[in-house]
């Protein structure tokens, strides 16, 4: 279902945008259901399901989110990162940087406790 283009418009596309416009299921009347210790939300009512749905939808989605939270924290407070080759082809224009194509992009790092800064 997750990559299906009836539910997610030109689904094998990679666009971090797609989600600015897609209603967020937390705004609306979730499904909820009582499975014996306390009334959940499924997540069965969203066709995005990274996590599962229904009974055994995963346990760990918040503690999985709080983990990558983190290590994006560690990367950007420990390295300084930039582009080895190109770097005038990264650009804060999300389609430059498609057109130019992420995959030309090296990306070296320096790390800022051995900068001793
Ligand atoms: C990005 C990280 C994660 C993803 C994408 C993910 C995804 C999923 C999915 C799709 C299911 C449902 C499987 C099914 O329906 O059969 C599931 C179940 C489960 N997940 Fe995760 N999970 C993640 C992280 C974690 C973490 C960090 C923990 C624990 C610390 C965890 C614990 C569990 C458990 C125990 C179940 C089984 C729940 C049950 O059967 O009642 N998951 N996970």
């Amino acid at each position: 279902m997750g990559k299906s283009d009836q539910y997610f418009p030109n689904a094998e596309l990679w666009d971090p945008h797609r989600w600015e416009s897609m209603a967020d299921p937390k705004d609306g009347e979730r499904e909820k259901m009582d499975y014996g210790y306390g009334l959940l939300s499924t997540g069965a009512d969203s066709t995005y399901l990274p996590f599962g749905a229904g009974r055994h939808r995963c346990i760990g989605e918040q503690f999985a989110y709080l983990q990558l939270s983190i290590v994006l924290i560690v990367m950007v407070r420990e390295f300084r990162l930039r582009n080895e080759d190109a770097w005038n082809l990264i650009s804060e224009d999300y389609w430059r940087n498609r057109l130019a194509g992420f995959s030309s992009f090296q990306i070296s790092h320096d790390n800022y406790r051995d900068a001793g800064s």
